[in-house]
């Protein structure tokens, strides 16, 4: 155990007297779990000489990607910070492999916390502002000092119970005036990818404290709407997306709730072009922050009402759980995987360069539309990310009862071309490139980065770009951010064993979710826009129909099960049918001057056709009814049959007038030539002729009774039908009349 850092502090700023904090872990008691992020775990503790509640942030240091060195030095920059709002840290020392930070308490947590817990939609504007400014204030001073803090977000804004806002963690805090590694760790990727500036995400080229400026904003928009822009995406597609896309922002329209001088504010953070940005300095003076109300106003209310920190944090917790349990379906995988990075708060500077490849091979040409629209992707983003565990958190106010839509798109492997990496969304050389590059750079920053095994074949993979999306790797790793043995008894309680028991529950609790999503995702569709056009496209649309994929064996047999007629290379399905009702006429090219394009089918329309030719039936029967399509051509075949048998029979007949037949009258088999008859014939040249057709004509005669026989049945059915439905329609009728009469 080593003493780190400053040992002086008090009360977070400079609000109360220095105090000396002792390093020793047994002068701490540690108490509830209140926050976790990528590396670390952070406890609500009692400073027991003086009985004073601190939080005490245990740093996994297995889970950094820093040296012992640069923690130290780490540690010093946050004992020297001295700002009203910037959190700072009391003392630091090593427990084992754990660098506990103690630093002042903030009673309400974050604002990533609070958002999850009670307002998925983001706070109102007031409370927004006076967050941001002070936020502002933080950055302002930190600058000035020469640092970039590299992870501006509203994980790492802490609120205390007066409203009192700081800014946290300095984990990944770069000091400008550094030289050396310092120095050349700025141009590797550090922060989280959602509140990265383009530049930061830019390999090789250098950025400066207007990184933060970018992830304020970002920070704003997060607080605006409840997450950040793109975080249902998986890392490297945000990465792309930072890259390629124009900004986020407060969309006029959309954003209406929100002022003009709010959106004025986002839009000059969120310039790509860094040189374009405004200081912080210059941005604090903007007229939005002119109207912000102190904290103990508009940022106190916000929490009023609300359970203790740490039982915000265990149903958090709960809910992470089943999030994680939920990822174990290899057909959620990517939902789940792209809504834990945000819904955990995790930061990007403990990338897993296996994950983000790994990511990276399940990005879809599906989502690919959304580049080149940014704005329906925030919206679809706005839906999904505000599902599962925020809005069923038990202390949710403002979203309560509000629709929720979980987006889980069913696999549309065959539409994703040959690789993920191919897709719309890297399609081009430069994007390749662009991922390669970061990939590289991610490996070289990262010590740990593996040189064999799945982990190299999967590097080489991504640069040959062809075979990443088929890699079914197990991406999901429960980070666990705490390490046992160093860790007193009752930090366990709160910690690791609680942890897995939640996460047994929450499995429990997830496994409906889970069985009903796989459904849900499996579940062939055999409609909508992205079948249809295919289908329209092709010569007829009763042609057979080739699905995607997936689903062409279910849909298959759905056809065959549905099938109404075949003929020749035309199968017709019930299917197509109600098919036909859902394809928009003008995308189907050769429509026919009927109207419905499956009357281009010869079979559909002579069924139509002819069926409208049926005496008697009502023309009602098309529309309300399935059972005329399936009897009456039934009924007419049978009737083309014996039609042409009799005909047939007629013919024979005429030719053989010796023969005894009586087939008109009673319909029994005819009698047949005695044997006698025969063999008197049996010199006639005709005579082999004849028994051969007298027995074909035995066998039509056996055939033409049992049709008549089926027809009649068929008749009678039809007969019946036809009363039914005539029935059905008086009663409705009746309905109509009796209502117009009352
Ligand atoms: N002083 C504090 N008082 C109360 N809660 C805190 C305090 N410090 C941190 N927390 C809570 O713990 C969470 C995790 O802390 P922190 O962000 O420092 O961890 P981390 O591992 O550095 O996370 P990340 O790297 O993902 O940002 C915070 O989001 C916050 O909710």
């Amino acid at each position: 155990m080593g003493r780190m850092g400053g040992g002086v502090g008090g009360g977070g700023g400079r609000a109360t007297s220095p105090r000396l904090y002792s390093a020793n872990a047994s002068d701490y008691r540690l108490l509830e779990e209140v926050g976790y992020g990528a590396s670390a775990t952070v406890y609500r503790a009692i400073y027991i000489p003086s009985n004073e509640v601190v939080a005490v942030k245990c740093l996994d240091l297995d889970r950094c990607n820093s040296n012992l060195d640069d923690i130290r030095r780490e540690a010093q920059t946050m004992s020297l910070i001295d700002h009203p709002n910037v959190i700072r840290a009391f003392c630091s020392f090593v427990v084992d492999r754990n660098l506990w930070v103690v630093m002042p308490f903030m009673a309400e947590g974050s604002c990533l916390h609070l958002m999850k817990i009670a307002y998925p939609d983001g706070f109102d504007e007031p409370a927004i502002c006076t967050i941001l400014k002070e936020t502002l204030k933080a950055l302002e001073y930190l600058h000035r000092q020469g640092h970039i803090h590299r992870d501006v977000k509203a994980g790492n804004i802490l609120l205390d119970s007066n409203g009192v806002v700081k800014l946290a963690d300095f984990g990944v805090s770069a000091c400008m005036f550094d030289t050396g590694e310092r120095q050349r760790s700025r141009n590797t990727f550090v922060g989280t990818p959602c509140w990265m500036a383009p530049e930061v995400l830019q390999p090789g080229s250098g950025y400066n404290s207007k990184a933060d400026i970018w992830s304020f904003g970002i920070t704003a928009l997060e607080l605006a709407h409840g997450h950040a822009p793109f975080s249902k995406y998986p890392p490297m597609k945000v990465l792309l997306m930072t890259m390629q896309n124009a900004p986020p922002g407060l969309d006029y329209d959309r954003d209406k709730k929100f002022s003009k001088l709010f959106k004025e504010m986002v839009a000059m953070c969120l310039v790509k072009d860094q040189t374009k940005r405004p200081t912080s300095e210059k941005l604090l003076k903007h007229s939005f922050f002119k109207q912000a109300k102190p904290p103990e106003v508009s940022v106190k209310k916000l929490f009023d009402d609300l359970p203790p920190l740490w039982n915000r944090v265990k149903a958090l917790q709960l809910k992470d759980a089943a999030q994680l349990a939920l990822k174990r379906m290899p057909s959620a995988e990517q939902e789940a995987l792209s809504q834990s990075e945000y819904q955990r708060g995790v930061s990007a500077w403990n990338f897993d360069v296996e994950d983000l490849k790994a990511q990276a091979a399940l990005i879809r040409d599906d989502d690919d539309d959304v580049i080149s629209e940014p704005k329906e992707e925030d919206e679809s983003m706005r839906t999904s990310s505000t599902s599962s565990s925020y809005k069923e958190a038990s202390y949710h106010r403002s979203s309560l009862g509000k629709g929720e839509t979980s987006e889980i798109v069913p696999d549309q492997s065959e539409s994703q071309g040959e690789s993920g990496l191919s897709s719309p969304g890297c399609s081009n050389q430069k994007d390749k490139d662009l991922l390669n590059d970061f990939v590289a750079a991610r490996c070289d920053e990262k010590l740990g980065c593996r040189k064999n095994g799945i982990v190299n074949d999967r590097i080489v993979s991504t640069s040959e770009t062809d075979s990443l999306s088929k890699a079914k790797i197990p991406i999901m790793k429960l980070r666990q951010t705490h390490s046992g043995p160093l860790v007193p008894n009752v930090l366990l309680g709160h910690s690791q064993s609680e942890r897995s028991r939640n996460l047994e529950r929450g499995e429990s609790e997830a496994g409906q979710l889970a069985e009903k999503t796989k459904f849900d995702v499996r579940k062939p569709s055999l409609s909508g826009p992205l079948l249809l056009p295919n289908r329209a496209s092709a010569n007829s649309l009763s042609a057979p129909i080739k699905s995607s994929g997936g689903f062409r064996d279910s849909l298959d047999d759905k056809s065959k099960a549905n099938l109404v007629q075949i003929k020749g290379r035309f199968s017709v399905t019930s299917e197509n049918l109600d098919l036909a009702k859902d394809i928009p006429l003008g995308a189907v090219p050769l429509r026919s001057s009927q109207g419905s394009p499956l009357r281009k089918s010869a079979s559909v329309g002579d069924w139509r056709f002819e069926s409208k030719q049926m005496p008697g039936t009502p023309p009602k029967e098309h529309n309300n009814s399935s059972f005329p399509v399936s009897v009456v051509p039934h009924l007419q075949n049978l009737f083309q049959q014996t039609a042409l048998q009799q005909e047939l029979i007629a013919s024979l007949l005429n030719s053989l007038p010796v023969v005894e037949v009586d087939v008109a009258q009673n319909g029994k088999s005819p009698t047949l030539p005695r044997t006698s008859e025969i063999t008197e014939s049996s010199d006639s040249a005709a005579s082999q002729r004849e028994r051969l057709l007298l027995l074909k004509i035995t066998e039509l005669q056996a055939r033409m009774q049992s049709l008549t026989d089926e027809l009649n049945q068929e008749k009678l059915k039809y007969k019946r039908l036809q009363q039914q439905l005539n029935a059905f329609s008086s009663q409705e009728n009746g309905y109509g009349g009796g209502g117009g009469d009352a």
